[in-house]
């Protein structure tokens, strides 16, 4: 049997607030849900855009069913696109998924199909949306730092996430501004299989998920756009496999931000803008523009272990995941020593047993890790301000690595590296007034 996978026509339910999106895979089929806060205006979810971008979200949520078997075909029946939105989906099912099928050693890169009806009339008028910003929140450093640029740039915002829970909602507890928040529920079936023998398992690409949520929001309620909290450093891939840079957090790049961006663009007729604010920012210079505000260094946390569908244990940082690490060691050259540790509760550079996944992050062995961690320079970088920094250089990861960092790079490259983190990029898609204020505040 040549295997398939099918998405089905979805399904809104207005008087619900409950969007139903159906998969086939092979003999099995899956549902998933997701419920919105009450909708204001029933119409907004009538018009042409969002039935598009309705059948765009279920394109996109489906490469969780998908990836339990990564068949080669993939048919959307029901769904006409254009021939962008049809480079954009297999922009998601190839690359999105990149290291999902790195991991599992799947050579799926330029062998995906897609079958889906041609869209003969792509949307030309401009839907009516305010002039509105939601903001994307998950909880740690990154989007704290968008809410403190668009707080001192004088851009009022609504919070939005999908599914909060632990830094998340604290840290909107502490922004003070009503949210909008989205329950997503997965088929459990499809969790229930992915731990099971014949059935594949893995990372997918959770911003482009939670981005094509937040633009439903955005026509639901009324938002003309979504700015995103994606670094620089998100465009760096961890290996190469299949012939392809595959990127952990690619649907972070600035590549994916490009395609989604045009793709919500064209299917709002203009009207929805999709963007990141952080994008000029290496991790490093984003964890220097944190120390500008101390309301969110008990409510935040970067550790993904929080975010877990389960929910999380309670503790804000794990202090043992290469996430952990990376935060703490870009935070360390910018932030008082005793703030950093009070936020984490222990010195992470002083544990020996960090060693190894320190030197990991800095390539001094192994490969980059799998996770939201930034440049291998960045983190190098960071290792040579701490072993010249009084408070920082007798801690015990900090002497031990050392020798081979300077060994490995050079006091030149390291220092030149770090003055290039803290060089912003001119290489981002903020719309020019406000690039031109954020830039003048993140001095
Ligand atoms: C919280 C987390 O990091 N989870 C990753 C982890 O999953 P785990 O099994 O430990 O726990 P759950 O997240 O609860 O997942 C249970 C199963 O459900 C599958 N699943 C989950 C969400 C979804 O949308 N679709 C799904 O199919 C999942 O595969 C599990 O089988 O390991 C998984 C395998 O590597 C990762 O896929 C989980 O990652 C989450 C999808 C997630 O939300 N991760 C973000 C924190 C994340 O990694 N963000 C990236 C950006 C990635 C991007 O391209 O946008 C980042 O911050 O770098
Ligand atoms: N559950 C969520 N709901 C909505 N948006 C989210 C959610 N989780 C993350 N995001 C958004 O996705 C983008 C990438 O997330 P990322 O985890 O890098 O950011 P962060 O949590 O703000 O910072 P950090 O990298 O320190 O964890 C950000 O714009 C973030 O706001």
């Amino acid at each position: 049997m040549t295997e398939f996978f099918r998405i089905e026509r979805p399904y809104f339910d207005p008087a619900a607030s409950e969007a139903r999106f159906f998969y086939s895979l092979n003999d099995l089929s899956f549902t998933e849900v997701l419920t919105f806060p009450t909708v204001p205006d029933l119409a907004a979810s009538e018009s042409a855009a969002f039935e598009k971008l309705l059948g765009l979200t279920a394109l996109v949520l489906g490469v969780s069913y998908f990836k339990l078997r990564a068949p080669l075909s993939i048919e959307a029946p029901d769904i006409p696109l254009t021939e962008a939105e049809r480079a954009f989906v297999i922009d998601v099912y190839e690359n999105g998924l990149g290291e999902f099928y790195a991991r599992n050693e799947l050579a799926r890169f330029g062998k995906l199909t897609l079958s889906a009806p041609d869209d003969a009339q792509p949307r030309k008028d401009a839907i009516d949306l305010p002039e509105r910003t939601l903001l994307p929140i998950g909880g740690g450093k990154d989007s704290l730092v968008s809410v403190d640029l668009l707080t001192h740039t004088g851009v009022p915002f609504t919070p939005f996430a999908v599914n909060p829970k632990g830094p998340i909602l604290s840290s909107v507890e502490a922004i003070g501004t009503d949210p909008v928040y989205v329950t997503r529920t997965l088929d459990p079936e499809m969790i229930r299989l992915g731990k099971e023998p014949g059935f594949y398992n893995g990372h997918v690409p959770s911003t482009a998920i939670n981005s094509m949520i937040a633009s439903l929001c955005a026509l639901l309620f009324g938002y003309d756009q979504i700015v995103l909290s994606n670094e620089r450093s998100a465009s760096e891939g961890n290996v190469v496999f299949d012939g392809r840079e595959t990127n952990h957090q690619y649907s972070k790049s600035l590549g994916f931000e490009l395609l989604i961006g045009d793709t919500l663009s064209n299917a709002t007729g203009g009207a929805l803008k999709y963007f990141s604010l952080l994008r000029p920012y290496s991790e490093a210079r984003i964890a220097s523009l944190f120390t500008k505000e101390r309301k969110f260094d008990s409510v935040f946390s970067s550790c993904n272990r929080n975010f877990r569908l389960t929910g999380h244990d309670g503790a804000l940082w794990c202090g043992v995941c290469p996430k952990c690490h990376f935060v703490f060691l870009i935070f360390a050259p910018f932030m008082a020593k005793d703030r950093l540790l009070r936020i984490f509760g222990k010195n992470l550079l002083d544990e020996p047993k960090n060693e190894h996944s320190f030197r990991e992050l800095a390539g001094l062995t192994g490969q980059k890790p799998w996770e939201c961690v930034g440049e291998i320079l960045e983190a190098a970088a960071c290792f040579y301000t701490l072993s010249r920094h009084a408070d920082w250089h007798e801690d015990a990861v900090v002497k031990a690595v050392k020798a081979d960092l300077f060994a490995q790079y050079g006091e030149e490259k390291l220092q030149l590296a770090m003055a290039e983190c803290l060089t912003d990029s001119h290489d981002h898609h903020i719309p020019p007034a406000l690039a031109a204020k954020v830039s003048a505040y993140a001095v």
